[in-house]
């Protein structure tokens, strides 16, 4: 008699997937290449961070798009589900800055003179967040240096594609709403906030939106300090001002109309 199992026995189907084949671990984790020689001890960490943030932001951008494309759709249900994940990544993103702040500005100049002309201003995934975020600006397109045609097509259809905002109103269109006109999207706008049981899911897509946006200014606030912390008023390696580039940003709002809002209430 054979003793029929009740539960099965994972890693006994003989199959040949493995932790490591099926995440990769040994690509991943060759991937990591300090530029300094000798290698200064807090390179890792620097390359480190900066790959996390790319995973992240490709997870970020996978979930934004759907978002998007479910409110092209007329929906305003699944894509406040994603909006939810993405505000957890973001605020992964945010907080991960505790990591690199236990550098040093010495440390950090021990290898530092390696990165120029290279920063975070090449960041493509980053300007695409920021893109189909609602905050297109052509102007990064010509200011990117080093961009591989891949990169500059994939940067090109975020500019042209629609944003989560053209995402918002097509939803709110769906629901009945004009938005054609600035008065009509207030109109609408004080609609659904005056009657959340009508208009309850319309109101939560929109509080995700604000949410959204809020942090994507704290990481860029929580940037500013993370910069200043290291290279005080320096310039950076990307050829900016450093700092007071960084800051002129934090100020930066994807969805405007959503937070002049508040004053109308
Ligand atoms: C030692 C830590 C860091 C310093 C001192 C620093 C400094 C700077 C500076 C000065 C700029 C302006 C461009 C330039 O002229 O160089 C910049 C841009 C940028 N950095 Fe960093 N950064 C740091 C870490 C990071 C990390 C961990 C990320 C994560 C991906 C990041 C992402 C970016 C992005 C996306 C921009 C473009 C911002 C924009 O144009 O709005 N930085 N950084
Ligand atoms: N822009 C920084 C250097 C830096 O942080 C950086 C350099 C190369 C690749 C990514 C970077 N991260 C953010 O800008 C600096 O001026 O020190």
């Amino acid at each position: 008699m054979t003793d029929a199992p009740t539960t099965p026995r994972f890693g006994e189907q003989g199959g040949v997937l493995t932790y490591g084949s099926y995440l990769r671990i040994p690509q991943l984790l060759d991937q990591q290449h300090p530029a300094s020689d000798p290698e200064a001890h807090d390179e890792l960490l620097f390359i480190t961070i900066h790959q996390v943030y790319e995973l992240w932001f490709k997870l970020l951008l996978h979930e934004l798009d759907d978002a998007r494309d479910q409110m092209l759709k007329g929906d305003a249900y699944v894509p406040r589900v994603r909006l939810t994940r993405c505000h957890a990544i973001l605020r992964v993103l945010v907080g991960q800055v505790d990591v690199i702040d236990t550098m040093t500005p010495q440390d950090f100049l021990q290898f530092r003179n390696r990165l120029a002309p290279a920063s975070g201003f090449q960041s493509v995934q980053f300007r695409e967040v920021e893109f189909i975020s609602g905050m297109k600006d052509p102007g990064y397109l010509k200011r990117f240096r080093g961009l591989t045609d891949d990169e500059r097509a994939r940067l090109t259809a975020r500019l042209e594609e629609p944003s989560l905002w053209d995402g918002f109103l097509t939803a709110m269109r769906h629901a009945g709403f004009k938005t054609d006109t600035e008065d009509q999207r207030v109109q609408a706008y004080r609609t659904i906030a005056g009657d959340r049981a009508a208009h309850g899911q319309l109101w939560d897509l929109a509080e995700a939106l604000v949410d959204h946006d809020q942090l994507l200014s704290m990481w860029r606030a929580r940037h500013v300090l993370m910069a200043e912390r290291q290279i005080g008023t320096k310039p950076g390696t990307g050829g900016s001002a450093g700092g007071a580039y960084l800051r002129s940003r934090v100020e930066l709002r994807c969805y405007p109309e959503l937070w002049e809002l508040r004053s109308m209430l």
